[in-house]
């Protein structure tokens, strides 16, 4: 039977009737169940909603721009293991510190990530290579050496300040200009400029060409570009949470992808993230902390303007805003892993080799247990002996040999980015502006546009 048949037939019967007790042990086969062990439990013990309460939380109660919340949620009713079907795909949600150590320990030598099957399909249907995201095993490997020696080694990156530090002034003056378009000198949709910023970074660093991402009038085919990394990161979940079979049925969604992906290989560089934005955020929210950062950079400074990779190294506090902000946002709110080739123990359950397990980031770095008033943005946590953090607990560029390749590019970035906005203005709130949320876009983003003023120092 379909998939999605049965997993809306073993929701509505809640009751362990005959009929959903032989649907889950079809279901259950279907993820090549392993035989009963009797020391560990096995999925079908494991807790979680039905497939039919979860389709509804997802689709019905707008959970796919939830699932950040969805993350603590589960934790809380079900514990630190639970399962859930997210369209076709069944997988176990970990939201424990020690046991996604446990995870990430058992991930051998070709870690794999996910499936991220809507990716890889697109690449299949247009003949394109898998690049560092999506391939796997061998070609992975050979992939991931190659550019690890552009991108992980200290000197190697330190040798991208200059080319970043052009990109900034571009981004002083963006703002600066943008600024000057209200008389309160509020920068409308922050997040936007920060995306921008992020993309021409990028693309000067690793295709050293620029892409006018921060001028004032952005080239049309480079607002395109920008466009189509946008929604298909809307599209990535819908597509897929949606079996194949359903393309045919509902094209738009799959179509949409496919084009924002043509023109994306069509136009150059790959996607990126707009990450600074929650930094601002955060610093406009917390004014003391603004100024203290700012006292240290200008203490590093002294004078000087521009800072270089060098001056970052002595700059604790500012090291500390940042994993603070990943800590409250980070940017891939959940990661995942899948051991293909053996069954693995995790929590006390065996699971079976294939299952697709998300390691659930957003609960952990947001468990009291683990970060006391964890909503509270309070960088010093980092910099303090008292508060000792088990280290899978806040862990937002993932963990081990298939971590976030860009990290110290992306660290770097945002450091020089930081130090000369702090020295150039003072952030505050709009003073016409409202709350802001986040919510779940494949990557964690604001819910609505921000804005902030800008001042002039
Ligand atoms: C604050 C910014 C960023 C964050 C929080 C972030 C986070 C992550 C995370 C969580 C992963 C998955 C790691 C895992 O599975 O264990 C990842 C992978 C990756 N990131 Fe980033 N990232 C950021 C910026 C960047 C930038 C700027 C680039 C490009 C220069 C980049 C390129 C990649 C690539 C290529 C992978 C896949 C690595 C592989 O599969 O071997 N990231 N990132």
């Amino acid at each position: 039977p379909p998939k999605k048949m049965l997993q809306a037939l073993k929701g509505s019967a809640r009751s362990a009737s005959p009929v959903v007790r032989w649907l889950d042990s079809v279901w259950e086969s279907r993820v090549s169940l392993p035989r009963q062990d009797r020391a560990l439990k096995t999925l079908q013990e494991m807790p979680g909603p039905s497939g039919f309460s979860f389709a509804w939380d997802l689709f019905a109660r707008g959970g796919l721009s939830r699932l950040h919340e969805l993350q603590v949620e589960g934790r809380a009713r079900y514990g630190p293991v639970w399962k859930a079907s997210f369209g076709p795909i069944l997988t176990v949600h970990v939201a424990e510190p020690a046991l996604i150590e446990q995870v990430l320990r058992q991930e051998g030598q070709h870690p794999i990530r996910s499936d991220l099957s809507s990716w890889k399909d697109y690449r299949q249907l247009r003949g394109h290579a898998y690049g560092l995201l999506t391939a796997e095993g061998e070609e992975w490997q050979a992939i991931r050496s190659l550019l690890g020696k552009h991108m992980l080694r200290p000197r190697a990156v330190e040798a991208y300040s200059d080319t970043l530090n052009s990109v900034v002034t571009d981004l002083i003056a963006k703002l600066q200009f943008s600024r000057r378009q209200n008389a309160q000198g509020v920068v409308k949709d922050v997040a936007s400029e920060f995306y921008r910023f992020g993309l021409e970074g990028i693309s000067s660093v690793l295709f050293e060409s620029r892409i006018g991402c921060l001028e004032p009038q952005v080239p049309p085919e480079t607002e395109r570009f920008i466009q189509a990394i946008n929604t298909m990161f809307v599209m990535t979940l819908l597509t897929m949470a949606m079996p194949r079979w359903l393309h045919r049925l509902f094209p738009k969604p799959w179509r949409t992808f496919c084009q924002c992906w043509d023109y994306m290989f069509e136009f150059g560089p790959g996607p990126v993230q707009s990450w600074p934005t929650w930094l601002l955020v955060a610093l406009v929210l917390m004014p003391e902390v603004q100024s203290a950062l700012r006292r240290e950079v200008e203490g590093v400074l002294g004078g000087r303007e521009v800072p270089g990779a060098v001056d970052v190294a002595q700059m604790p506090l500012m090291k500390a805003v940042v994993k603070e902000v990943l800590r409250l946002y980070p940017v891939i709110p959940a990661n995942a892993r899948v051991i293909a080739d053996r069954d693995i123990q995790v929590g006390g359950y065996l699971i079976p080799k294939k299952t697709l397990i998300t390691l659930c980031h957003f609960a952990t770095s947001r468990d009291p247990r683990f970060f006391s008033s964890p909503a509270r943005f309070w960088p010093e946590r980092w910099l303090s002996r008292e508060e000792g953090h088990h280290p899978y607990a806040s862990v937002p560029f993932g963990v081990g040999k298939r971590s976030c390749i860009g990290r110290r590019i992306a660290e770097l970035e945002l450091y020089l980015a930081l130090a000369r906005i702090l020295t150039r203005f003072e952030v505050k709130p709009d003073p016409e502006g409202g709350e802001v949320r986040p919510m779940t876009r494949t990557l964690l983003v604001p819910q609505s546009h921000i804005s902030l003023q800008f001042i002039e120092r």
